[in-house]
């Protein structure tokens, strides 16, 4: 828990807190926020875990609701200093239609900035994508560039595009008045490919930091973008995957992808035909669809040191602090799951 020592007067709202990012964050508040005098939890599904934090000093209120309700989110945001918004359906495979990502990450949002202009919150912290910048439609690379590298950033999946209205809703808010296994797996993408992963222990206090220093220095933060990161390697996906399921006992196969790009590429396809030809009667939502197969073959990493030098965010967890943290709770995925 926070050290006490400083006046616990603030109302933090955390959107999507029992969510995988959102948990963190909760966590880390309680842990890393002094002056937290009420947390409260928004979420359309509440965990069970919310009952063990009601014993510390911090009042931590649970509310079960749903974003694109605005009379719902008006009613958790009102009297709270800071939010957090994290709420948002993650699908790139499917699952949703186009109309109800919409609906929870645009509408969800608009509603949440809306609450926070009428009841006057003053700091809204979203959490946004990489998606938003890309890959772009054209699988152009982004080489370990940073929050002002030029990218055309061009979208027509459902998710990128839901993400990237919903964070120039944000931007555009600022200053408003009145917001395992031993088993194998064959290698599918090349291993120059990297891609960009951050453990989720240094996003949440990223999350934790901007939203304390925010209110402190509004001008320069205001309206910015930060892009997350730590130490993680620069890996291709399924390279880096494999510092988590190696030490779960599987083994990627193969130093170059054992199927040809337009195999894969076919298959992604024929999924894609299967989920609509089975739509009617089932949902078929794999792993691999055109989208997420574009997606793991474009380069896309960042390196970047703007919230260090705009807020002094330094990494709270190692490299390899996070891989072993992220073994272990695998390995507390694996053993509930048996
Ligand atoms: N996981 C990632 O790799 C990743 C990467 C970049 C950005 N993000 C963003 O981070 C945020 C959190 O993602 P996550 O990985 O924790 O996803 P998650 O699905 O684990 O958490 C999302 C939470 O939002 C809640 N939620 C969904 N719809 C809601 C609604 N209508 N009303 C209220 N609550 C609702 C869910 O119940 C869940 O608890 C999302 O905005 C996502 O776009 C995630
Ligand atoms: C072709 C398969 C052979 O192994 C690999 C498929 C991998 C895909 C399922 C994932 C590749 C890239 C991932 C996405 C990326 O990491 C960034 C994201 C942004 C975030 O906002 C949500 C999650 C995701 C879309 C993530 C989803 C899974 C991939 C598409």
């Amino acid at each position: 828990m926070a050290d006490s020592a400083q006046a616990q007067e603030l109302v933090y709202l955390v959107t999507g807190g029992c969510g995988f990012l959102g948990e963190h964050v909760v966590r880390m508040l309680l842990q890393q926020e002094p002056r937290l005098r009420e947390l409260r939890i928004f979420d359309l599904h509440l965990g069970p875990w919310l009952e063990e934090l009601k014993t510390g000093p911090v009042q931590v209120t649970a509310i079960q609701g749903d974003v694109t309700q605005a009379h719902e989110v008006a009613a958790a945001v009102a009297g709270a200093h800071v939010v957090i918004h994290t709420a948002g359906l993650v699908d790139v495979f499917g699952r949703a239609s186009p109309e109800t990502i919409h609906a929870v990450n645009v509408q969800g949002t608009k509603n949440v900035i809306e609450a926070c202009v009428q009841t006057g919150t003053q700091f809204l912290v979203y959490t946004s994508s990489m998606e938003v910048v890309g890959p772009n439609i054209k699988g152009h690379p982004f080489y370990r560039g940073n929050e002002d590298t030029p990218y055309e950033a061009v979208h027509r999946h459902p998710y990128p595009r839901s993400k990237a209205l919903a964070e120039q809703l944000v931007l555009e808010a600022n200053g408003r008045k009145g917001l395992r296994l031993g088993g194998r797996l064959f290698r599918a993408i090349p291993a120059s490919v990297e891609h960009g992963r951050v453990y989720v222990g240094n996003v949440a206090w990223m999350h934790v930091l901007v939203a304390r220093e925010l209110q402190e220095r509004a001008a320069l933060m205001g309206g910015q973008v930060y892009f997350c990161y730590d130490k993680s390697p620069y890996k291709s996906y399924e390279d880096f995957n494999m510092e988590f399921l190696g030490p779960c006992g599987l083994r990627l196969v193969g130093t170059r992808p054992l199927l040809p790009y337009w195999l894969l590429m076919l298959l992604a396809f024929l999924n894609a035909l299967l989920q609509w030809l089975l739509r009617p009667l089932l949902l078929y939502a794999p792993l691999l669809n055109p989208y997420t197969l574009a997606m793991a073959n474009t380069t896309f990493t960042v390196s970047t040191d703007k919230a260090q030098r705009h807020f002094g965010y330094e990494p709270l967890f190692s490299w390899e602090e996070s891989r072993t943290r992220t073994v272990r709770w695998m390995q507390t995925m694996d053993s509930s799951a048996q």
